[in-house]
């Protein structure tokens, strides 16, 4: 068992005392040992653990002490007692074993009230076909590594895994899943072999891959908030004579996209910077499909940053809808007749789904090809929203 735990546990609710959810946690933990150096490195990721754990379940544990929570939390998410059993007395240890509905009745015997379903607080605004409390608890456990081997890449890359002896699932052909700690840097060259994407991402290209045709012509493509280019690299992967733009509000986010294409071995394209909400001054071009992987609330992948399980507000998901629509409504006109949009999220909120759907049927402009909702949560990966629609010649 963890010698230390009590002190760490004391530390992590001194951190969570602190913490506000303005940085992300991660970035919040780096600054806050930085100040705090006495911590050694085994200290800092005990703490970091139980502040995580705390924010995975401390939604379903009902009582007002933090203290309490981080203990019911480990006891939830931890499948045996090896690590942190002194955080709590014999009682608990002896139902350390049982099966998690089990434990989640435990708790709630000590603390009445206390429900698994109250792990993500806004069912109500879920999209449909998302099982509320298979969702609420994937979030108890980390989503998985997801890598995309390039094309070409993949006898390499299986080789160097299996010198550096780095245990992975092959998912489908080209996708594979590793454990999170897994030092994949040290052995292989991100984005020149493989792509770090959630499996969920990936399977966008499954939906892409409608927009395709055998022909020779040059596609046009403009991924239109393109941050580090994840689809954007995704897109020229998959298409062959593609010509690429990329955009985004963000300067800084295309400087660290222009560094990743160098990587991935990707030269001519053309790449600008544009508020889509605003007025458009974009190039007078049409493209044969236009990518929007829209800012939203991200909701889709706080398995992977639980702490938004805390300090998300549901006014949040009024603002995200009404920017999706605006910039989904300015682009439009920038698709070619007959060519494509391709609208996604990483939110499982119907207003930013659904309902920016039914947004741009109204239009008139679009029909509708395919949409889906990506249930990574049944895979340990991220859950995300794909539409796919054809610019109609009226
Ligand atoms: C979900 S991210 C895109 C992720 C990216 N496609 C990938 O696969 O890595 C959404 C991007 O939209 C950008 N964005 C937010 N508001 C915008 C706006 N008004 N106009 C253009 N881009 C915007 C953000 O800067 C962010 O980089």
């Amino acid at each position: 068992m963890i010698k230390y735990a009590q002190q760490y546990l004391r530390s992590a609710v001194a951190v969570i005392a602190q913490y506000d959810g303005v940085l992300p946690l991660s970035a919040f933990l780096k600054q806050y040992f930085k100040a705090n150096p006495k911590f050694g490195s085994k200290d800092r990721k005990n703490i970091s653990h139980l502040c995580y754990t705390f924010f995975r379940a401390g939604n379903g544990v009902n009582t007002s002490s933090v203290e309490e929570k981080i203990k019911a939390s480990v006891f939830i998410c931890e499948t045996n007692a090896d690590d942190w059993g002194l955080l709590v007395d014999e009682q608990w240890r002896n139902n350390w074993n049982a099966d998690i509905e089990a434990k989640w009745r435990f708790v709630a015997s000590v603390f009445p009230g206390s429900d698994p379903a109250n792990l993500f607080p806004w069912n109500q605004e879920l999209s449909s076909g998302i099982d509320a409390v298979p969702f609420a608890v994937s979030h108890l456990v980390q989503p998985d590594l997801f890598l995309r081997i390039r094309p070409e890449r993949s006898r390499k890359v299986f080789e160097k895994l299996s010198a550096a002896k780095i245990p992975f699932r092959q998912v489908s052909g080209n996708c594979l899943a590793l454990p999170n700690a897994s030092k994949i840097d040290e052995v292989l060259n991100i984005d020149t072999e493989v792509v770090i994407q959630d499996l969920s991402s990936q399977r966008v290209g499954d939906v892409l891959k409608l927009c395709i045709d055998d022909s020779k012509l040059t596609k046009t493509v403009w991924d239109c908030c393109a941050a580090s280019g994840g689809k954007s690299i995704l897109a020229f992967d998959l298409i062959k004579n593609i010509q690429l733009t990329v955009s985004d509000v963000r300067a800084s986010i295309l400087r660290n996209l222009q560094d990743r294409f160098e990587r991935a071995g990707i030269k001519n394209y053309h790449s600008f910077v544009a508020d889509l909400a605003g007025e458009l001054k974009v190039p007078p071009t049409s493209y044969r499909i236009v990518i929007c992987d829209a800012p939203c609330s991200g909701s889709g992948t706080w398995g992977r940053t639980p702490e938004q399980l805390h300090f998300f507000t549901k006014d949040k998901i009024d603002s995200y809808s009404a920017l999706q629509k605006k910039i989904t409504t300015n682009v439009i006109p920038y698709i070619e007749e007959n060519g494509y949009f391709l609208y996604i999220t990483c939110s499982v909120f119907k207003k930013e789904n659904e309902e920016i759907v039914s947004h741009l049927l109204e239009s008139k402009k679009l029909e509708l090809v395919r949409s889906e909702l990506l249930k990574g949560y049944e895979e340990k990966a991220d859950s995300m929203f794909v539409a796919l629609f054809r610019r109609s010649n009226a």
